[in-house]
């Protein structure tokens, strides 16, 4: 389970990672063979494949859901997924999944401080600890909070049967080769592995730090524009799926695959990445949130959050997001007569913030409240806002034009609350006195 990161292996993967190929567009039907021929070219599944391969369809959406939200690839692969042997449940580390009833859902206001350190040898895997979250997993409904730290590389494969999951990545890059083929991303890119599809991680620095969201729900896609019209937020063009790369590779593999909440492990006889060509339109991509095109005011007042959505996750009901993931990027305030930072509201929707880099407008910089790694969860009805030092700065400053360019926040807002794991409120890393932050917001009425 351990490999050992800063070794001539790193540098192999970062070579690796940066001559990558990818297919660009959100949702094309993408087609990908990684030895010539190995692709059908009339029927999905022929007498006898190309090459001697197995074909396998990987759905993921029911086969009669409407063609827009219809999501399924076909794998041309050594051998099919079928030929695995049982799988026993192996130990769930600091990984947990809903329905959370660890502890008493909690009013409160709460803000994390990093993961430490972890210990020598922790791969992706292993160094996955989950925060919180809300639904039910095996309902397919809700979302999980997690966050990461690792030094090692995966020598194991990981499917996660139970979510999509959308990897933040904060400190160190990653090099993810996946059934579909290789996909790289470092702190300000996301990584998208829909349901099922097995992946290796390994390093490309020392350490690895990020956040994950774990979907239960619906697959993330893009949002609706509306009166935004054709274009705008984040381009489809620019999420980038891997090209098809296999591992022809015999010998012993553990293939651990989270189901309904647990892990479950088996030694595969061969490497489970052997699928040497594919088509489809259900597929892990990398996005760079730096190409977020970003959407704001050009008048007055502060525009809800809701305008830099990347990714959505829609429940059964219209408009409401089971978990909608938006990214606060560099962007430019030009607001007249407005209070420009984020406002005071008590939102019905639940919020986990966290930060990639820099500082967020919200929040002083530099009081090491709330920092790269760490995290905020504003849960349904609770009042936040701004701190009080941003909220006299910001009622003072004189309006003009001015560029947040130092920082790089998000947050995975979701329509239920997100209840929290025991290890979560139990952590050193649990700040004690985060609602002092509102403390001194002074009285200035003046009837
Ligand atoms: O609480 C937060 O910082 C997130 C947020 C940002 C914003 O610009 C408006 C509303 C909101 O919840
Ligand atoms: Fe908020």
């Amino acid at each position: 389970m351990t490999g050992n990161a800063g070794t001539a292996h790193t540098e192999q993967a970062r070579k690796t990672a940066e001559s990558l190929a990818y297919s660009h567009g959100f949702g094309n039907e993408h087609s990908s063979e990684a030895v010539p021929g190995a692709l059908p070219t009339r029927g999905n599944s022929p007498q006898r494949a190309p090459l001697g391969l197995y074909a396998e369809q990987l759905s993921g959406s029911a086969f009669t859901e409407p063609r827009a939200h219809n999501r399924r690839s076909w794998l041309y692969r050594i051998r099919p997924s079928a030929a695995h042997p049982p799988f026993t449940r192996t130990d769930n580390g600091a990984v947990r999944t809903a329905p959370f009833t660890e502890t008493v859902p909690d009013p409160n206001r709460l803000r994390w401080n990093p993961l430490p350190e972890p210990a020598p040898g922790t791969d992706w895997l292993a160094g996955l600890w989950t925060l919180g979250g809300n639904g039910d997993a095996a309902q397919r409904a809700g979302m999980a909070v997690h966050l990461y730290h690792a030094n090692a590389d995966m020598l194991r494969v990981f499917g996660d049967s139970d979510g999509e999951l959308l990897i933040v990545p904060e400190q160190g890059g990653l090099l993810v080769r996946t059934e579909l083929g290789l996909l790289s991303a470092g702190p300000g890119e996301v990584l998208l592995i829909p349901r099922g599809v097995r992946f290796r991680v390994e390093l490309l620095d020392d350490t690895a730090r990020g956040y994950v969201c774990e979907n239960y729900g619906q697959p993330f896609q893009l949002p609706d524009l509306g009166p935004i019209g054709a274009n705008g937020l984040a381009h489809a063009r620019h999420f980038r799926a891997p090209v098809a790369a296999y591992e022809d590779t015999e010998g012993p593999v553990e293939v651990v695959n989270k189901y309904c909440g647990n892990l479950w492990s088996a030694t595969y006889d061969h490497s489970p990445l052997d699928v040497v060509a594919w088509f489809g339109n259900h597929t892990p991509y990398v996005y760079d949130l730096r190409l977020f095109n970003v959407i704001g005011t050009i008048s007055y007042d502060h525009p809800d959050p809701s305008i830099f959505t990347v990714l959505t996750s829609p429940s059964d009901t219209p408009g409401l997001a089971g978990v909608d993931f938006v990214v606060f990027a560099p962007r430019w305030l030009v607001g007249e007569d407005t209070f420009r930072p984020p406002y005071f509201h008590r939102n019905v929707m639940s919020e986990y913030m966290g930060l990639i880099e820099g500082a967020y407008d919200a929040k002083t910089a530099g009081k090491g409240g709330f920092v790269p790694g760490g995290g905020s969860l504003h849960n349904m009805m609770s009042a936040h806002g701004p701190d009080r030092e941003t909220f006299d700065k910001a009622s003072a400053a004189e309006l003009k034009p001015h560029k947040i360019d130092d920082g790089l926040a998000f947050m995975f807002e979701t329509r239920w609350p997100v209840i929290t794991t025991e290890q979560a409120v139990g952590s050193d890393q649990l700040q004690s006195r985060y609602d002092d932050v509102w403390q001194g917001l002074e009285r200035h009425f003046r009837p």
